[in-house]
């Protein structure tokens, strides 16, 4: 089969401490909306075109992940569950280890439940296209640049600024080659907060960017899962409504 008809594989991230959350259950396994937040994110992934999912928890959960979340909720996609590491690129390196026969990955934050199937295509869409994609949004606010006594010293030009998203979608030998490298040197991880840095850095390809949706937000802190909550309500009330099965 060739590359561009073959299998997608998707990462999903639960592995995460969740800190900023500041509560005693990890944040990717509290109840929202009926379900731990995780199955929200899962049932997009397991109505979108990914072929098969690897999803990444911290090294204790493995079993009950399992147990608790892949067989009662019957995620059929999720081929394995893999032990992450300290860093949020450490979890993807795993993942990406761990995925086997997919020339194309999506790369998801578990922490984004309000991701959907449309926007999981989409994004595997343009991967086959441009090799490299990330989701985002143009910026609504102004942003400044601070120093570090916290006056402003710069305002860029808002229409050239995004706020990222994931998914983030890649041809496999890509973003396999480009963490190689950067898995390789300590120095080269600095900094590193989402996937297609890695590619900006380690490669000479362009990632291109699509929209996602405002609504995609990831649970960081207490406020987020408010709106998540009732983000994720909405939705299935409007789809309760239209007479629709989730997206
Ligand atoms: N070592 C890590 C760190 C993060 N993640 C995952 O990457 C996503 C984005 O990370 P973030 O929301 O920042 O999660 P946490 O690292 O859990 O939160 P915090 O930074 O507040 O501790 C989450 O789905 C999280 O579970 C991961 O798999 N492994
Ligand atoms: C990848 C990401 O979701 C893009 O916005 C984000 O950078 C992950 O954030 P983290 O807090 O560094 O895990």
């Amino acid at each position: 089969m060739s590359k561009e008809k073959g299998k997608v594989g998707a990462i999903v991230l639960a592995g995460g401490h969740g800190s900023r959350m500041k509560s005693k259950i990890q944040k990717q396994y509290m109840f929202v909306e009926g379900k731990p937040l995780i199955c929200h994110t899962l049932d997009a992934f397991e109505r979108s075109v990914a072929d098969e999912v690897i999803l990444v928890t911290g090294m204790a959960e493995i079993a009950a992940v399992r147990r608790e979340i892949v067989e009662v909720y019957g995620f059929e996609k999720v081929k394995a569950v893999v032990a992450g590491g300290a860093e949020r690129y450490h979890s993807v390196y795993a993942g990406l280890r761990a995925l086997t026969g997919c020339p194309w990955v999506l790369i998801h934050d578990g922490a984004r439940p309000l991701v959907t199937k449309e926007i999981i295509n989409r994004a595997a869409e343009c991967a086959r296209l441009y090799d490299a994609c990330a989701v985002g949004m143009p910026v609504k606010d102004t942003i400044k640049i601070a120093d570090a006594s916290g006056y402003a010293t710069e305002t860029p030009d808002r229409r050239l600024l995004w706020q990222i998203q994931t998914p983030q979608a890649f041809s496999y030998d890509l973003i396999r080659r480009a963490y190689d490298e950067m898995m390789a040197d300590e120095r080269l991880q600095r900094g590193i907060t989402d996937d297609a840095m890695v590619v900006e850095s380690r490669t000479d390809r362009r990632v291109r960017l699509i929209e996602g949706s405002y609504e995609n937000l990831k649970v960081t802190t207490p406020e987020d899962l408010v709106l998540a909550s009732a983000l994720l309500k909405a939705r299935k009330e409007r789809n309760a409504a239209d007479g629709r099965e989730l997206s």
